[in-house]
């Protein structure tokens, strides 16, 4: 396993998931290589990032009213190719929780074989003052339980 800056024990990190969605690699996510493109992973990541936060009532409609998120940053490592047709698990953690940010993580599974890990940051923003908000002792614990 190659060193990636944000896991520092692999079979401890990739233990601590649960939650995920399956997803199906479309013709239009590969390239002329075959394989697919490493723009793709990132729309997985959403799709997967969106569906974690519903489950956790993060983009409800009433935290929707006042509150927002906003991604920081996004970083993806490429540990094996995928192709057109491969059946895939997308995996969301919680890492850590900051003041008004928080970390989360994910692993991309084939069968049992680890294709992908990343990271990003997520932001806790007031809608109105559009500036980071700081996340209640109550919202952190939902993260770190989930
Ligand atoms: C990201 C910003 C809101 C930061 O604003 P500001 O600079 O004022 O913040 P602070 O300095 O006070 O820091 C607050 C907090 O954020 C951390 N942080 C700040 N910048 C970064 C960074 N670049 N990378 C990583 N982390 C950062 C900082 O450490 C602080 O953490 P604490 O926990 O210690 O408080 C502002 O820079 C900004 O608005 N940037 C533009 C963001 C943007 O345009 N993103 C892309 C569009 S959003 C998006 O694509 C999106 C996709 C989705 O899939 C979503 C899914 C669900 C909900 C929302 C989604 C979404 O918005």
């Amino acid at each position: 396993m190659p060193r990636i800056p944000y896991i520092e024990d692999f079979s401890a990190w990739e233990k601590d998931f649960s939650f995920y969605i399956p997803i199906s690699v479309r013709f239009s996510e590969t390239d002329m290589y075959g394989h697919v493109n490493n723009v793709s992973p990132f729309i997985y990541f959403e799709e997967a990032r969106i569906a974690y936060l519903n489950s956790i009532g993060f983009l409800s409609k009433d935290m929707r009213q006042k509150d927002g998120i906003i991604v920081a940053d996004l970083q993806c490592n490429y540990l094996k190719e995928l192709y057109f047709g491969d059946d895939i698990r997308v995996y969301v953690k919680t890492a850590s929780v900051g003041n008004t940010s928080f970390d989360i993580h994910y692993k991309v599974m084939r069968e049992e074989e680890a294709i992908l890990t990343a990271r990003g940051r997520l932001v806790y923003i007031d809608t109105e003052k559009k500036a980071p908000k700081k996340l209640s002792d109550a919202l952190k614990q939902k993260l770190l339980e989930t």
